[in-house]
């Protein structure tokens, strides 16, 4: 009996890690299928996918990010140490998961065909089951061809939408690799959770953070790169990059393309203890890349509520926008991305009955990506960063 199940497992090695099939794909996908690329790496896969490899390939250089540029995170040991129990953490994570997607998959390859065990491919039939669609636009608000008719009609400049729903933004595994993330955080680093509360006197709801910023770069780079690719995807269908900020002073640099802007923050986000979110805009960011990690079945109410509400010299046209178009209200699918100009709108989440609400919210802005230990700098923390080489000393 021991011999069997060694076999097995020794079994599961061979087809999850020297698959022919997965030999097959493009490094693109796996990489992909392996968002943590090196942080997790196995002896026996470390050839199909690695950081370098799967860098070129998603177009993503997390060295030019300085992530650990003159962080002064308190680390615990004041050592590297908690760096190992981290990845150590997210390999483990990621082990238990695939070790039950292959007996699943097992039993299911079992029960329908007797004894073809040796046919059997995981990566394939996992494919199947869990197919990597790439990201599609799914819906814009306001809607591009009612813009440009009010364009048409009262002669005023066309604007872009504020918003995009991405679908398929992250396959499964991409998600899950964010669960995993936030639970290691959680479990290694309780200071990344914050219970916040937006609005002085929590009188306009919050939510229950967990700062995956830096961490997210480093240890799940691939996910990181696919929330990068969402942004793009939505800033090339909506033209945002031609848009001209209201407030120049607050975007320095434009508009510019997600693939080229930085990580200011990113958090894992959950409702547990709170019944809403209140009214309020992403302040000094970008965009952000808002992906649903729920089921709109796996909670009551919660819809995302947002309208326009460009700022500045459009506020007439804002008023026009305002009248003209309802505000949108929605319950986006499990792994869609809702993307949308952080701070030419006003978003909120309604009151929700009950149930599990988890997303993951990640803010850009025309700066370098923060450093991990640094939650959602101030536009004055990067400059003071810049001149100082310090985060909190300001002169
Ligand atoms: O969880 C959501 O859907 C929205 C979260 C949000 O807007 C925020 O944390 O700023
Ligand atoms: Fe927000």
């Amino acid at each position: 009996r021991e011999t069997s199940s060694q076999n097995k497992l020794e079994q599961m090695e061979q087809q999850i890690y020297k698959s022919p099939f997965l030999q097959s794909l493009s490094i693109h996908d796996r990489c992909r299928l392996f968002p943590t690329w090196t942080s997790s790496v196995a002896d026996d896969y470390s050839s199909l996918v690695s950081w370098d490899d799967c860098g070129t390939a998603r177009s993503y250089f997390p060295q030019n990010f300085g992530l650990f540029n003159g962080s002064t995170w308190d680390f615990p040991h004041q050592d590297l140490h908690w760096m190992y129990k981290l990845q150590d953490c997210m390999q483990e994570a990621q082990e238990e998961r695939l070790q039950d997607y292959y007996w699943n998959e097992f039993r299911m390859v079992e029960a329908n065909d007797g004894d073809e065990e040796d046919e059997f491919d995981f990566w394939e039939a996992f494919l199947q089951r869990h197919p990597l669609h790439p990201s599609t636009v799914g819906l814009e608000y306001p809607s591009m061809e009612i813009l440009s008719l009010q364009q048409q009609y009262e002669g005023t400049e066309l604007v872009p939408p504020v918003a995009i729903v991405v679908e398929d933004a992250l396959h499964i595994r991409e998600a899950e690799t964010l669960e995993d993330l936030k639970e290691c955080l959680q479990m290694h680093h309780s200071r990344l959770t914050e219970i916040r509360p937006f609005g002085q006197n929590y009188d306009n709801g919050g939510n229950n953070c967990v700062f995956l910023g830096g961490f997210l770069q480093w240890l799940a780079p691939g996910v990181a790169a696919q929330i990068r690719q969402a942004g793009h995807v939505a800033w090339a269908h909506a033209h945002w990059g031609e848009f001209v900020p209201p407030r120049q002073k607050m975007h320095p640099y434009g508009y510019k393309d997600p693939l080229e802007a930085g990580i200011r923050t990113s958090g894992h986000l959950s409702y547990e203890g709170w019944e809403a979110l209140g009214p309020h805009k992403d302040n000094d960011s970008l965009y952000t890349v808002l992906v649903m990690l729920s089921d709109p079945d796996e909670y009551d109410g919660g819809e995302l509520y947002m309208h326009v509400d460009r700022s500045g010299e459009q506020s007439e046209l804002q008023q026009r926008l305002d009248a003209s178009h309802p505000p949108l209200v929605i319950k986006p699918n499990k792994y869609s991305a809702v993307v949308f100009m952080a701070d030419e709108n006003t978003h909120q989440v309604l009151s929700i009955g009950g149930g599990d609400r988890q997303t993951v919210g990640t803010e850009f802005w025309g700066h370098g990506d923060a450093p991990f230990g640094i939650m959602r700098p101030s536009p004055e923390m990067w400059s003071n960063y810049q001149r100082n080489q310090d985060w909190w000393n300001f002169d």
